[in-house]
């Protein structure tokens, strides 16, 4: 039998521990080292899933994008000092694109830091990491870890969701307590993301401007995705008959192929629209910031903005009417209102974009067809295009550049938060974390698409899928470099500045881990490459080649970069 004394007590190992599962939560993306590796192991025995990456950054990723696809906080566990800024990118990506995760980070003893005597990874990193995250606490005793966890959960996912850092220093983990006195300390968080009923008045405003317009746009954004209020949502569109056009990640809230979707007439949707509802969505530079020739004349837009942050509004141009509250809560109340009273679809403005619509999805039908070789992105996209259309459930991770802007407007999404991609911020590097979390999460197979460059940021997490033989079909879309794989250096001394390794084989790297590398050079063969992978729902990297002239620097945006004036040299 356990001693008398010993059955009686607790530590902070075993109190972080219990605090999470109290509150749902059975994942720890991480990786290990002093002073988390027994929490991990003492973790991974208690039942809970210990995912160890090669990178803090896309253990980051995945505790990232694990909050968007579940609503829970993902849970990213670092070391002190190094390991915690590696995390840092992600806690501060997530909180830009409202994602709700906790960085949990060892740290060093408050009294050496703060005399800055040297400890072993000594840093101030509470004072560091508020900056960047949406609320930042430090847990000293291990009766307030309890606490400590809840605040952390409820600060991730109430209101606006965030990033949330916890700094747990090293001397907690062993602090023994009455193990009654540390249950009972223990919260299981009440309702941490309450609905947040919109105003009735706010509602009449927006109903009353909705039956005034004549050409009304709903825009989706991806907050309107991570609401889960999918039926809610679809019935706005169908029931008021009002074209909408999906952000990326909100892309399958119904489906591309909707009668009402205006995804592929997006610049006139956004130019001729009167009325523009916006669902959790911001007018950042993805929509042109509101104003400017993307919105057509100025002054002849009305914006209805459903957000659940109040000061999200007037952020770029005035809201006319503001619907502050949860998403569900809001789009049920204007639900409401049309069921009541609405005039039905606008007519003319949805032949207007059904027309545009048509005619823009049969000029990019040949790009699509081309069984060229090498590829070039539109022949290698219609490929993963059939793909998903046979595939709906299956999860897509996108980034680069071409590979990313491109995927976005040819790759049809049929169900809700099925997308993943660079979101906000368009950064680079999310792939192999997000890809690890949609597998681990959904148990669905994971397609990732991506740029070579893109891939590159995270790609010895390819280990980390092999160890773990995750359902993830990697697609590297190989043309040779950065955008194109064509640049020179002008003094003829280096490769130029954005290429890489001519004929590189990432599907090389795959085989060094166990898992199945394909190499293709046609459309075909890539379909049946990924086909096979999704079948057997082995870990797979296959190297797509593309041709290293196809593309444009920087995709879409590449307007955003500047370009000097001087005369070169
Ligand atoms: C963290 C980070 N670093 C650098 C960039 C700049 N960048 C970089 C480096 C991209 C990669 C584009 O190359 P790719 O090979 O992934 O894609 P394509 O060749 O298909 O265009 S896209 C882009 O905006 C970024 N967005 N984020
Ligand atoms: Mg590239």
């Amino acid at each position: 039998a356990v001693p008398h004394e010993e059955a009686e007590l607790t530590d902070g190992f075993h109190l972080v521990i219990d605090a999470l599962k109290l509150n749902g939560i059975e994942t720890i993306y991480n990786v290990p080292g002093i002073p988390i590796t027994d929490l991990g192991r003492l973790a991974q025995a208690e039942g809970m899933r210990v995912i160890s990456f090669r990178h803090e950054q896309n253990a980051g990723n995945a505790a990232a994008i694990a909050g968007f696809l579940t609503k829970k906080p993902g849970i990213c566990l670092t070391v002190s000092a190094p390991g915690f800024l590696n995390g840092l990118t992600a806690l501060a990506n997530a909180t830009t694109n409202c994602f709700p995760m906790i960085l949990i980070s060892g740290s060093s003893e408050r009294e050496i830091v703060d005399l800055q005597q040297g400890d072993y990874e000594e840093m101030d990193q509470l004072a560091i990491a508020k900056p960047l995250c949406k609320a930042a606490f430090r847990v000293l005793h291990a009766a307030d870890i309890g606490i400590g966890v809840a605040r952390a959960i409820r600060a991730a996912v109430s209101g606006r969701p965030g990033g949330v850092y916890l700094d747990l220093p090293a001397k907690l983990f062993s602090q023994v307590i009455d193990a009654d006195l540390g249950a009972r300390s223990l919260v299981k968080v009440i309702d941490p993301a309450p609905a947040q009923i919109p105003a009735p008045a706010s509602v009449t405003r927006a109903l009353d401007l909705l039956k005034s317009a004549e050409r009304p746009l709903i825009i989706l954004g991806k907050g309107a995705a991570y609401a889960q209020a999918d039926e809610a949502v679809r019935a706005l569109v169908e029931e008021s008959g009002i074209p909408y056009v999906p952000m990326s990640m909100a892309k399958g809230l119904l489906p591309d192929t909707h009668p009402l979707s205006a995804g592929a007439a997006r610049s006139t949707a956004l130019k001729d629209s009167d009325v523009v509802v916006l669902v959790g969505a911001r007018l950042n530079w993805l929509l042109s910031h509101g104003k400017g020739k993307t919105w057509g004349e100025p002054g002849s837009k009305r914006f209805i903005q459903i957000d659940i942050e109040p000061r999200e509004m007037d952020s770029n141009v005035e809201i006319a009417a503001p619907l502050v509250g949860d998403i569900g809560s809001c789009v049920e109340a204007l639900l409401d209102g049309i069921r009541k009273d609405w005039k039905g679809a606008p007519q003319n403005w949805l032949e207007t974009i059904r027309s545009k619509r048509e005619a823009n999805i049969a000029k990019m039908a040949p790009k699509l067809m081309k069984n060229s070789s090498p590829m070039c992105f539109h022949s290698a996209l219609g490929a993963l295009r059939t793909v998903i259309k046979e595939r709906p459930d299956a999860i897509l991770v996108n980034e680069g550049a071409n590979t990313l802007d491109l995927a976005r407007g040819i790759i049809d999404m049929y169900q809700p938060r099925k997308r993943l991609d660079v979101g906000t911020w368009g950064v680079m590097g999310i792939g192999m974390g997000f890809a690890v979390a949609a597998a681990v999460e959904t148990g669905k197979p994971v397609l990732a698409v991506e740029g070579d460059s893109a891939f590159g940021f995270s790609g010895m997490e390819v280990e980390t899928i092999c160890r773990y033989e995750l359902p993830v079909c990697i697609v590297i879309f190989n043309n040779n470099g950065i955008y194109r794989g064509t640049d020179i250096d002008p003094t003829g001394r280096d490769p130029g500045t954005t290429v890489f390794v001519k004929d590189s084989r990432y599907d090389k790297m795959m085989e060094a881990f166990g898992g199945i590398g394909v190499n293709v050079t046609t459309p075909d063969e890539l379909k049946r490459a990924v086909d096979e992978a999704m079948d057997s729902g082995k870990p797979t990297l296959i190297n797509a080649v593309i041709d290293p002239e196809a593309g444009s620097e920087s995709g879409n945006i590449g307007s955003l970069n500047p370009q000097s004036t001087l005369k070169k040299k």
